[in-house]
């Protein structure tokens, strides 16, 4: 996989800076095929949750500067073959592309093990979101993959996320120790990201000063609700970029408020660059 300058890029944030730059966007297009949902034309289909999200991601990538499949949605429908098929036609057409695999993974390190296995070698993910509870032995198998990314949960967009990451310790708050410990011992590869909710705006400012230049990737805009103006102007880094700021639900679901004659995919293309270009309004 090469840059503009026939550079060849190894690493997830090689390649990640890569795609930011090429395509102008911080949009990270979330794939989470809802079965129920999906258009009736694909419904019959025995690879439906393959072919809709092909199909969104086709009529996306030139907007997004990554994908992030959701396992969850392939694993609860026995799909995992669907998501292995999906992830390398996404490797194939968009190679320029990054691959984050939402697993939000944590165990013990033999455990860690396998899933890093499944994430980078099953599904050729260039990186994977992991909890940082278990402590740096649970993520120490997956920085053995020196050239992927790990992506920790720090600050999740839920509600629910203060209650353990809003306690005091040493009078600030864990989620900004996590920031810290990734930044200061974990990073050893450099290739460490974050995952900061688009729902907390002054937290997400907060991590960005705690961990510099660092990769966010940053859910919550679209179906929960998130400011991308306030967004925006929390999270970006010195140059005016370091987050993938992740829209599912709004993107892959965006044909109800179809315009006249328009189909599903071009209806996730239109949110697609809106979405985009919105973002870039701020950066
Ligand atoms: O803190 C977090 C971490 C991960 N997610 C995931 O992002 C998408 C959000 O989907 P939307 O439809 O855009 O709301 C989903 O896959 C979550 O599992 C998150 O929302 N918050």
């Amino acid at each position: 996989m090469f840059d503009n300058q026939q550079t060849f890029l190894v690493t997830f944030t090689e390649k990640l800076a890569a795609a930011w730059n090429a395509n102008n966007s911080l949009l990270c297009v979330g794939l989470d095929p809802d079965i129920a949902r999906l258009p009736p034309e694909f419904r019959a289909q025995p690879d439906a949750i393959y072919a809709f999200c092909k199909a969104v991601a086709d009529a996306t990538a030139h907007a997004a500067c990554a994908f992030k499949p959701q396992i969850a949605y392939f694993a609860a429908l026995r799909a995992e073959d669907q998501l292995e098929a999906l992830c390398a036609y996404l490797r194939s057409a968009y190679p320029h592309i990054p691959i984050v695999l939402d697993a939000k993974r944590g165990d013990i390190g033999a455990t860690a093990e396998q899933y890093a296995r499944e994430a980078y070698e099953r599904y050729g993910a260039d990186a994977v979101t992991v909890s940082p509870y278990m402590g740096y032995d649970s993520v120490a198998p997956y920085l053995e993959w020196t050239d992927r990314g790990i992506i920790i949960l720090c600050r999740t967009s839920n509600p629910g996320g203060s209650d353990l990451q809003f306690l005091k310790v040493d009078g600030e708050p864990l989620y900004k120790h996590v920031a810290r410990m990734v930044a200061e011992k974990w990073n050893r590869n450099g290739q460490c990201g974050l995952v900061v909710g688009a729902t907390f705006p002054d937290e997400l400012a907060e991590v960005r000063r705690i961990v510099g230049d660092m990769p966010l990737l940053v859910p919550g805009i679209g179906a929960q609700g998130g400011d991308i103006e306030a967004t925006v102007k929390a999270g970006r880094n010195a140059a005016g970029s370091g987050m993938m700021i992740n829209s599912s639900r709004a993107i892959l679901y965006a044909s109800p408020d179809l315009q006249a004659g328009e189909d599903f995919a071009a209806a996730s293309r239109r949110v697609a660059i809106e979405t985009r270009d919105a973002i870039n309004a701020f950066r």
